[in-house]
């Protein structure tokens, strides 16, 4: 199965395996990939990933772990071990956590993509005061980065407002992986740092993430064609 040229990921959130496939079965592996997250694999466990693979999708883990470094090394490797396309930890874990992932990776050889979340796409400056950082999101999202390169992650989740910052502070081939995508008509829900398809990649997305948009619309196919004619694919 040849790699999608694409840099749109479906984030299926729904409550159950059945809803989640429904999506799935309207959907092209060659044309995008998609995510599976907590609530999805709480519910269905590991049968969601056979399913999606059988059916010729990349998958993203999004179990974002966060825990002592021997504990999240153990995970990440349980979650690669899977064969999902990639995975991701919280940067917020430390240095120490993520070498500790890396690590078992490269002990293991397993090559999924390792990222880690920055600033999550949800928080403000005023959520960021509330856990005692006193500082906008940018340069926590830019701390954060240019630690997670220096711990040997692949990449970071941020918002695609952050991703010109960090394609000059890590560089073109460094994944900026971008959640909080609005198409401009649609609202912007719990997502506070949100961006349009077209200006994500204008500004060095290299992926980007999009659940309600598509998967709530009345036509999810629709919703779709609509965001792969607005990056021109
Ligand atoms: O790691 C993620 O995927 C993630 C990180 C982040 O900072 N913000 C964020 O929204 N996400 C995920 O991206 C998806 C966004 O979905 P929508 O807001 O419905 O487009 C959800 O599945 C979130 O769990």
């Amino acid at each position: 199965m040849p790699r999608p040229d694409t840099p749109l990921i479906i984030a299926l959130d729904y409550p159950d395996l059945d809803q989640a496939l429904v999506m799935a079965d309207r959907l092209d592996p060659a044309r995008c990939r998609v995510k599976v997250g907590k609530e999805l694999f709480t519910r269905s466990g590991p049968q969601i990933l056979e399913a999606l693979h059988a059916r010729g999708f990349e998958v993203f883990l999004d179990l974002k772990f966060h825990d002592i470094p021997n504990t999240v090394a153990g995970a990440v490797e349980a979650a690669a071990d899977h064969g999902v396309w990639m995975i991701n930890v919280h940067a917020g874990g430390g240095r120490r956590m993520m070498e500790a992932a890396r690590e078992r990776l490269e002990k293991r050889r397993l090559t999924t993509h390792l990222i880690a979340v920055t600033v999550l796409t949800s928080m403000t400056r005023e959520d960021l005061a509330e856990i005692g950082i006193d500082d906008d999101p940018l340069s926590q999202v830019e701390r954060l980065a240019a630690l997670s390169q220096r711990s040997g992650m692949d990449g970071v989740v941020c918002s695609a407002q952050e991703a010109t910052a960090l394609r000059a502070l890590c560089g073109d081939t460094f994944l900026k992986v971008t959640p909080g995508i609005r198409p401009s008509a649609s609202n912007g829900d719990d997502q506070r740092r949100t961006l349009t398809p077209a200006r994500a990649l204008a500004a060095g997305s290299t992926h980007l993430v999009i659940g309600r948009p598509v998967t709530q619309a009345l036509d999810p196919m629709a919703a779709l064609v609509d965001v792969e004619h607005e990056i021109g694919r």
